[in-house]
């Protein structure tokens, strides 16, 4: 009695792991034990096999995690999973950093946390990631050479929480209170609300990826920093999925502009703009709309953003919402589907805002002009035709301007190194990017976020493993091989090896007959033998699978070219070259200046993006590394939740406010109150839900609504529910 255990419970399936439990009693064979998800269990003498005797490391935990004597994933997880119980959100792997999301403010970022981490070796001091900033920041000077920090984890893991908490320890200790300073800093909340948005998963999901270059001076004090972006989600502006929004920036600006400023816009509420409402969601619970709008402007003065260029970014931004809001009417002209544009005050305030003709607009958005052999032919687009022109004119004005917008932050905080500086310039990066993505369907963005990924784990295996174990053979150091996977094939068949997965898709991309079933085509015949290669199962499947180090993730093959092109059709073109606005002809410099041909000459996607990371990766590759793995406790967003609870959750299928009160040896004790939508008072409800008690509090006719599915839900669970009140 009182020994420590790990149970099994042996069901086979994928991701079980066995977990931890104490044992309570021994009664003539029988053993009852209490997991560390507080259930009881019988175990059986037949059943012995079940539980296996706990190291002692595993007991109470181990700051750093390569000291555990049970060094499996059971293990690794109870030991994070009891200091998250303990509020201790970070626990070392060697020097590799793990981070749970607290969804709480802790208080372990003050003043005097920098002060103690502060000039110390890692394991002097509880892990933390200040201690990590720290390592890098003296080990940069020490050492005179660059380093990085690789965050990583899904989203809302915390990777960008983590970013800024290093920022902020690198401006206190390099400790000048500079201009500079100020301005690395600030650049955070204008990138936030041009490339963060609320979604299921994040309230401020960074939708784009991004590598901040923080350069300092001989003596360590900062003194420039550059920006790099990745990828940023385009689709979001004209589609949110429910429950989530659009770019925070809209609705900031809809909230705190002055309503002058707001009437010369023709701007209204964020309800109004069918951009903003397609997730049926206009707030975001925990943040102050109006009170970021402040922060963002006053962000841009400090970046130098002149009063002139926010005006013309509102601007945009207020165009892209009335274009959002345009009605098209379907038409048959000589037997084609054609379409209309309805005048309406939102097409006239568009086409002010961009400062062209609203008849040219009409005409854009409605027919498409092609040059064969120097004669211009004009055929109209159908309806639906006509709304993915629009939504793609609106994506391509909002991907620039996003494009634009890092720069002018690049503008002012980035100082190309002199001659002299260069050779005593040293940085310290830090990469927040997107983790491995696997939906219900998955497309070509997803492929591009992967491929990132795969880069990154071959880069943490080449660091962790492959170089580790060269330098001891070099050195001949006795030592014994650890085996772990390489994922350098799956990165060969996507984008190193010739014909490989990526040149196909842009190959068929530049293909004038190129369409999706023949890219899919290529795909198969070049690479149906590769064992990391899944071909679509018969002639009518157009989804391929490929086998990543994160697992199986299958691709739908339609749309890829489309969007690999990510290119505008020349009428477009034309009506940005026929408006008056600087601004937006600044922003789309590069498509005008290649005049028609914009299919032909401008960079794929894929070739955009694949550039860019083999950029990344000779930058990291010169850097010495720390990475930084972010976790996610739950799928609730919210702080010390139980297991059992986000079952609860899971399974009821309901938004909850949870509360928890007290946690006692073998029972959990839990508040929950259900938003009714009439206000009603709510009325306590008691259950016992696998012999753990709840206290609920429910509305009536909730209750009434939900205990139907929620009994039938748990029968399918075989829990015992047992109701009253
Ligand atoms: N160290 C922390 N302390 C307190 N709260 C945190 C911490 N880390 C993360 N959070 C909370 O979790 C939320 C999600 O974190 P964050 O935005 O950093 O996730 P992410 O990994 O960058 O996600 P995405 O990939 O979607 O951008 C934050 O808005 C914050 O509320």
């Amino acid at each position: 009695t009182g020994d420590y255990v790990w149970l099994d419970h042996k069901t086979g399936r994928e991701f079980d792991v066995p977990v931890g439990a104490v044992v309570k009693l021994c009664d003539s064979g029988q053993i009852q034990v209490l997991d560390d998800e507080g259930q009881e269990h019988w175990i059986f003498p037949q059943n012995a096999t079940n539980i296996k005797p706990m190291h002692p490391t595993s007991i109470h935990g181990v700051q750093d995690m390569i000291r555990l004597g049970d060094l499996n994933e059971a293990g690794i997880l109870r030991n994070l999973l009891i200091r998250y119980n303990e509020h201790v959100i970070y626990t070392y792997t060697g020097s590799i950093l793990v981070a749970v999301n607290p969804y709480q403010l802790l208080p372990i970022y003050t003043a005097d946390h920098i002060r103690l981490y502060t000039n110390k070796k890692i394991g002097e001091m509880p892990p933390h990631i200040f201690a990590i900033a720290d390592n890098c920041y003296f080990n940069m000077q020490r050492n005179n050479k660059d380093q990085c920090c690789i965050i990583s984890g899904e989203s809302g893991a915390g990777k960008t929480e983590s970013t800024k908490l290093i920022l902020q320890f690198l401006a206190a200790i390099s400790g000048q209170h500079s201009w500079i300073e100020q301005q690395v800093l600030e650049a955070t909340p204008i990138l936030e609300a041009f490339g963060n948005a609320k979604t299921i998963r994040n309230d401020n999901s960074s939708r784009f990826g991004k590598y901040i270059d923080i350069h300092f001076n001989k003596r360590g004090a900062i003194e420039g920093a550059k920006i790099e972006q990745y990828l940023l989600e385009k689709s979001r502006v004209c589609r949110q999925a429910p429950d989530e929004r659009n770019y925070h920036v809209f609705y900031c600006m809809l909230k705190g502009m002055a309503p002058e400023m707001k009437a010369k816009l023709g701007l209204g509420l964020a309800t109004d703009y069918s951009y903003l409402t397609m997730g049926n969601c206009t707030e975001c619970d925990g943040r102050n709309d109006l009170r970021e709008y402040s922060s963002i402007l006053s962000a841009m003065k400090v970046l130098m953003f002149t009063e002139t260029e926010i005006w013309e970014i509102s601007k945009l931004l207020a165009a892209i919402l009335h274009m959002g809001n345009l009605r098209f009417e379907a038409r048959t002209y000589d037997n084609l589907d054609a379409c209309v544009v309805v005048r309406s005050p939102d097409l006239v305030t568009a086409a002010s805002l961009m400062e062209v003709e609203p008849k040219d607009v009409m005409v854009c958005l409605t027919t498409r002009t092609l040059i064969t052999r120097g004669e211009s032919v004009t055929t109209p687009l159908s309806m639906n035709q006509g709304l993915d022109v629009r939504d793609a004119f609106v994506k391509g004005i909002y991907g620039r301007l996003f494009v634009w917008i890092v720069d002018k932050i690049n503008a002012a905080i980035y100082r190309p190194p002199s001659c002299e500086s260069s050779l005593i310039r040293r940085s310290m990066g830090l990469l927040d990017i997107f983790g491995f993505e696997n939906f219900f369907v998955n497309s070509f963005e997803q492929l591009c976020i992967n491929f990132a990924n795969e880069n990154l784990q071959q880069f943490f295996v080449r660091h962790v493993f492959k170089l580790e174990q060269k330098e001891y053979n070099l050195e001949d150091i006795s030592w014994q091989h650890i085996e772990f996977t390489d994922n350098q094939d799956a990165l060969d068949m996507i984008a190193n090896k010739p014909m490989n997965i990526i040149s196909l898709i842009d190959e068929e991309s530049k293909f004038p007959k190129g369409t999706d079933a023949t890219m899919l085509y290529k795909l198969n015949s070049q690479h149906k033998l590769n064992c990391n290669y899944i071909p679509p199962k018969n002639s009518y499947e157009t989804q391929f699978g490929i086998q990543h180090f994160a697992g199986v993730v299958h691709y739908e093959s339609r749309g890829f070219l489309e969007k690999n092109r990510d290119s505008l059709h020349t009428d477009i073109i034309q009506l940005v070259h026929s408006s008056r606005n600087k601004f937006i002809k600044q922003i789309f410099q590069a498509d005008v200046a290649m005049g028609v041909e914009t299919r032909k000459r401008s960079p794929t996607l894929s070739s955009q993006f694949k550039r860019s990371l083999e950029m990344l990766m000779r930058t990291l590759s010169v850097c010495q590394p720390f990475f930084i793995r972010c976790i996610k406790p739950n799928e609730l967003k919210k702080p010390m939740v139980s297991v059992a609870e986000q079952l609860e959750a899971e399974m009821l299928g309901l938004s909850i406010n949870e509360k928890k009160e007290r946690r006692t040896k073998t029972k959990i004790s839990c508040v929950f109150t259900i938003n009714s939508p009439n206000g009603a008072r709510p009325f306590k409800k008691i259950a016992f839900i696998k012999g753990k008690r709840y206290k609920r509090f429910f509305h009536l006719e909730e209750v009434v609504f939900e205990l139907y599915r929620n009994l039938t839900h748990l029968a399918k669970l075989q829990w015992k529910p047992f109701f009253s009140y």
